[in-house]
């Protein structure tokens, strides 16, 4: 029996949230009884058709979120709230466009209140990380969507959390930018060992960066199938990556299964068969 504490543990979450809708109330089963763990060090990608609960399981994961049942705990202590040992990356980096990309990163660690020469160490310390050494006194305005997601994705490393939560990170950028912060990602990974959980709608990226694939259908939101991806690290050479036969036996199987599930939500068995 394995007996060591994943990182990350998921227990049997549902949530359910109720809306009124022309007088009427509605219950939307967002997630139904989810239930994983991830190891320290590991990616893992949360995958699956428009609506199947992926934000909401990373919001209940960064505390943002109360489930209606079930746990979520980080090295065995549960968790209630938002907490510095989880940092969350949004689709849009959302800097302060008064202050430089430097000052952005420090905003996190004087919430955390470390002292004024550390943080200011820290901070450049994640910007260079990032590839943003240069860039480090320009505001937001100056730099290009590309580069405000790394002052984001430094901003969230620099408080040093155990786990990175990122929801659909790389979503906002054009094709070759964002080939280029999977990449990045691949290398900080190497550096830093966090462990990540990402959403994305992206089956390439999915496979490429992760080493399981929860593929999630909807209605209610539930994980289907989890998908082992045995592509070995470093994943640096991302030609030989998307080349390799694990990468495409494991993107048509995972994007089949999505498409079945498509197929059936647009013509659901009928009740009398189900
Ligand atoms: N605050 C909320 N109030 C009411 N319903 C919500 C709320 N947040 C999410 N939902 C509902 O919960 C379900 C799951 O939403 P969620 O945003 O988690 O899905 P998703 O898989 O991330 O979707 P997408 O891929 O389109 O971003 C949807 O039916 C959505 O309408």
């Amino acid at each position: 029996m394995d007996t060591r504490v994943p990182k990350v543990r998921v227990s049997n979450i549902s949530k359910q949230f109720t809306v009124w809708v022309e007088d009427k109330e509605q219950v939307i089963r967002a997630l139904d009884n989810v239930s994983f763990s991830v190891n320290a060090g590991e990616i893992v990608a949360l995958a699956g058709t428009s609506g199947c609960g992926k934000t909401t399981m990373l919001r209940i994961l960064m505390g943002l979120e109360q489930a209606s049942s079930g746990t979520v705990e980080i090295d065995g202590n549960k968790v209630n709230g938002p907490g510095f040992d989880r940092g969350m990356i949004f689709q849009h980096a959302g800097l302060l466009p008064w202050r430089s990309a430097l000052e952005n990163v420090e905003y996190g660690l004087e919430v955390k209140k470390i002292p004024k020469q550390q943080r200011r160490e820290a901070a450049q310390h994640y910007l260079e990380l990032v590839g943003l050494k240069d860039f480090m006194h320009h505001r937001p305005n100056q730099l290009s969507g590309g580069m405000q997601q790394r002052v984001g994705i430094a901003r969230a490393l620099a408080i040093d959390p155990e786990v990175l939560l990122m929801d659909e990170p790389f979503g906002a950028l054009d094709a070759q930018t964002r080939e280029s912060m999977q990449e990045e990602l691949l290398r900080i990974q190497q550096q830093t060992t966090k462990t990540i959980l990402f959403v994305t709608h992206d089956l390439d990226e999915a496979v490429l960066l992760a080493d399981k694939v929860l593929v999630l259908f909807p209605g209610p939101g539930r994980i289907h199938e989890i998908v082992d991806i045995h592509i070995p690290h470093p994943r640096t050479d991302t030609i030989a990556v998307r080349g390799s036969e694990e990468f495409n036996q494991k993107r048509y199987h995972i994007w089949k299964t999505l498409k079945t599930a498509s197929t059936l939500q647009a013509n659901p068995i009928p009740a009398e068969v189900r």
